[in-house]
């Protein structure tokens, strides 16, 4: 007779045996779909080491080539990208996010976008998204007035003098700086903003400061729970300075807030001296903090909606404008025939301008040849080309084909891979504004359903029409005045990352004046 012992072993062996290959490999639903690395069905250690190597929207993609729509990337986790079965089903509502949003907690607070849950999201998402709305920013005489500050006060005048000079321009920086005044001022006042185009000190300071804990981001992103324990025994994995940078984020973040709430206080500042907006945001914020209960404390409240909003508003448009400058630096005629566009404008941002008064942000949206390239701009260098993980529902739900999938399995969708589609969009790599002119009302149907820069549904992109008004704005001022010219693009390539800046984290151009 076996020892009880023995029997208890061969008892463990057998349940890990199952649990950890027969099953994962042979019965779960998860099994019926191809594998990405031989390994997944078994570890997430294959896609954990993509991760942490920054390689993570490129393998995702290449196992889609391989196998198809839908891949399996680890025992819990699948990737999915076409749309029938795939994006319409997965982020239509139903499927909340993965735990992987944490990492946008601000002040251990979650914000809209960190926040998992669908009911308390669209709770916050109702009261905030009228300020983000088309039709509100493009009637909003706080965003009227940003703009001409930040665009005839800042930008031209800048880029006058780096034409007159010759000086050559690091454009990636310069373009988080716009972006991040565009925003700032928005959410806070233009009064409490920043001057980062001009001020360039004060933009290295701080954008040094946000942008040094990026490489540290897989820790909290992936194993957060493991990070925490690390952390508690001393800086393993995250040195210092990590945590030393958000508490000065964080801290620059409530000290605006507090700006902004006495600005709503108090009466509009001498206006001849600065110029200064209801900070629309943070109105907007406060608001929907008063209308529901939450769990923190209401300065918290909404200073981690703040920050979150600068966050997200000015990297990705950053980005968004560095890679459109560098495409069309390398396109000189489409630049002549984007400033014939920009000549039908009325007035026209002509630089130094009669008066200091902008075309309506109706007649820009109206440009067609601005428009198609700021869509392949954002198609093939998305600034999120990454995963956008979700959690599987307890209503069991198939996708691309799957067999019905149960509830708690890690599932996304990236636009790297749905931009690259060949059948919709021929010659994939190739930055072709063309595409979006020349195709006919079906094709550019299809391709507007794979088009997501700006997600879709009810977590989509709360910030799409803000960044928009101002990426085309910023682009017709500069190019309806001088031609670009590319000084130095070495590492101009997106790095493989959820969000993805070039890879030298530069780009230098060169402005030159053309007569108007
Ligand atoms: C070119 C510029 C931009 C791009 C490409 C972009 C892209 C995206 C994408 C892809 C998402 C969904 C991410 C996910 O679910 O994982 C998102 C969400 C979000 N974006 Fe943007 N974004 C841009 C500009 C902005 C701006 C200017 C703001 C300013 C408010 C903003 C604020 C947000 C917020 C708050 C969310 C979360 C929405 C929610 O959860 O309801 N974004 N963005």
């Amino acid at each position: 007779m076996l020892p009880i012992a023995s029997i208890a072993t061969l008892c463990i062996l057998s349940y890990v045996t199952y649990k950890y290959i027969i099953y994962p490999a042979f019965i779960s639903p998860l099994s019926k779909i191809p594998n990405a690395h031989p390994s997944s069905p078994f570890s997430p250690l294959w896609i954990l080491l993509k991760r942490f190597t920054d390689q993570e929207n490129r393998s995702i993609h290449a196992a889609h080539v391989k196998h198809g729509d839908i891949v399996r990337l680890g025992p819990n986790e699948i990737s999915v990208n076409c749309v029938d079965d795939g994006i319409r089903t997965i982020y239509s509502g139903g499927f909340e996010k993965w735990p992987w949003y944490h990492q946008f907690d601000n002040f251990g607070v979650p914000c809209m976008f960190s926040t998992a849950e669908s009911k308390p999201h669209a709770h916050r998402r109702r009261v905030i998204a009228n300020v983000y709305s088309k039709s509100f920013l493009q009637s909003s005489p706080e965003m009227l007035k940003i703009s001409q500050t930040i665009i005839f006060s800042r930008v031209l005048p800048l880029l006058e003098s780096a034409a007159m000079e010759q000086k050559p321009v690091e454009v990636l920086d310069l373009s988080h700086a716009i972006a991040m005044d565009f925003i700032v001022a928005f959410i806070f006042g233009l009064q409490n903003g920043t001057n980062f185009t001009q001020d360039v000190s004060a933009r290295r300071q701080f954008f040094d400061t946000y942008q040094k804990r990026r490489p540290y981001r897989f820790w909290s992103s992936e194993l957060q729970g493991l990070k925490s324990i690390l952390n508690r025994i001393g800086p393993i994995i995250e040195p210092k300075f990590v945590q030393e940078a958000t508490n000065y984020l964080e801290n620059w973040t409530l000290t605006w807030t507090k700006a902004a709430e006495k600005s709503c206080a108090t009466k509009a500042p001498d206006e001849e001296h600065i110029p200064s907006t209801t900070p629309v945001v943070y109105s907007q914020v406060h608001q929907s903090t008063l209308k529901t209960p939450f769990p923190y404390p209401q300065d918290l409240q909404i200073a981690t909606e703040l920050q979150d909003h600068w966050a997200a508003g000015h990297e990705t448009t950053g980005i968004t404008l560095c890679y459109l400058f560098h495409e069309l630096s390398l396109h000189p005629s489409l630049q002549q025939q984007l400033r014939k566009e920009f000549l039908t404008l009325s007035p026209t941002l002509t630089y130094p301008p009669p008066t200091p008064s902008l075309p309506t942000p109706q007649t820009l949206d109206a440009l067609p040849l601005l428009h198609a390239c700021l869509l392949e701009t954002l198609r093939i260098h998305a600034a999120i080309p990454g995963p956008e993980p979700r959690t599987t529902p307890s209503k069991p739900t198939s996708l691309a084909g799957s067999p019905p999938l149960p509830a708690g399995v890690r599932v996304s969708a990236q636009p790297y891979t749905l931009h690259r589609r060949a059948d919709v969009f021929p010659d994939p790599e190739a930055w072709k504004p063309e595409r979006w002119l020349d195709a006919s009302e079906e094709q550019r149907a299809e391709m507007g359903r794979w088009f997501w820069a700006f997600g879709s549904g009810g977590r989509m992109c709360i910030g799409s029409n803000f960044a928009m008004q101002e990426m085309k704005l910023i682009t017709a001022a500069i190019y309806t005045n001088y031609t670009t010219h590319i000084v130095d693009d070495e590492g101009i390539e997106q790095i493989d990352a959820y969000t993805a800046h070039p890879r030298a984290n530069k780009l230098v151009l060169r402005y030159e004046r053309v007569e108007n």
